[in-house]
């Protein structure tokens, strides 16, 4: 794959559907490393990032069984930027380090397809890590909607995390290849997703 883009950096807002594409380049062979099933590792009981974010966060952030109290951190951080900047310093270094220890492992005509959230909050990690930046895009409406419908969030909730990511222009500003998510069936999506595949492959 030596002509061909092989490492792919996919991001996109909270519920804009990162996840789901992620899932369709599998189907079409990409490995796909996923930062928030790596930050959930870390942060189970036992996790390496348990102990920091203990000393960090305070007892309270930590549930009875010894994992990071996701609810509780969350209600927190996203009203709170400096402990959410204490659970990023965290949790970011413990993420590149395993995503890099991930991909120095693959195989070397593997594509790797790496599922950032904040990709556009660290570009300057991201952009010698990976060939393409690919955005999935949407309205504020639609990742409300959405998040609302896959988690049981309300709608503050998910408005909270919004005002913490990237804004939208901020994501298509650093997009080699944005992916428009909105009223969009999962068939034309998936069709979507196989011709930028079959674009990479070509290497533009
Ligand atoms: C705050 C936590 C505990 C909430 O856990 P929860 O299970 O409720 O949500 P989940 O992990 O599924 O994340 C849902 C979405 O929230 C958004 N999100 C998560 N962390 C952050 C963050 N630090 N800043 C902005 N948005 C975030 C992303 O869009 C993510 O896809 C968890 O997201 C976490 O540990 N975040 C810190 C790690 C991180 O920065 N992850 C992003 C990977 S680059
Ligand atoms: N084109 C689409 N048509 C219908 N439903 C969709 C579409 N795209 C995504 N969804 C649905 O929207 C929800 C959010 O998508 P997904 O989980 O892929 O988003 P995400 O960007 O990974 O979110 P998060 O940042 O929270 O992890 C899911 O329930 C998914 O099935």
């Amino acid at each position: 794959m030596s002509n061909s883009a092989r490492r792919i950096g996919l991001t996109g807002g909270i519920g804009s559907g990162k996840s789901t594409v992620a899932r369709l380049l599998t189907q079409l062979g990409a490995l796909l490393i996923d930062t928030d099933a790596i930050a959930r590792s870390l942060t189970q009981a036992g996790g390496a990032a348990i102990a920091p974010l203990r000393e960090q966060l305070g007892e309270r952030f930590i549930a009875p069984d010894g994992a990071l109290d996701r609810a509780a951190v969350r209600e927190r951080v996203f009203q709170d930027p400096q402990a959410k900047r204490q659970l990023e310093a965290v949790l970011h270094p413990l993420i590149l380090a395993e995503c890099d220890a991930r991909a120095a492992a693959a195989p070397a005509h593997q594509r790797l397809v790496f599922d950032v959230p904040l990709l556009a909050e660290s570009v300057q990690r991201w952009r010698a890590r990976v060939d393409r930046i690919v955005v999935v895009d949407c309205s504020e409406a639609t990742q409300v909607q959405r998040v609302m419908a896959r988690s049981g969030w309300t709608q503050d909730a998910v408005q909270a995390v919004i005002a913490q990511q990237a804004s939208r222009a901020q994501r298509l500003a650093i997009a080699d290849d944005v992916i428009a998510n909105d009223g969009l069936s999962l068939d034309a999506l998936q069709a979507h997703v196989l011709a930028l595949w079959q674009r990479w492959n070509l290497n533009n």
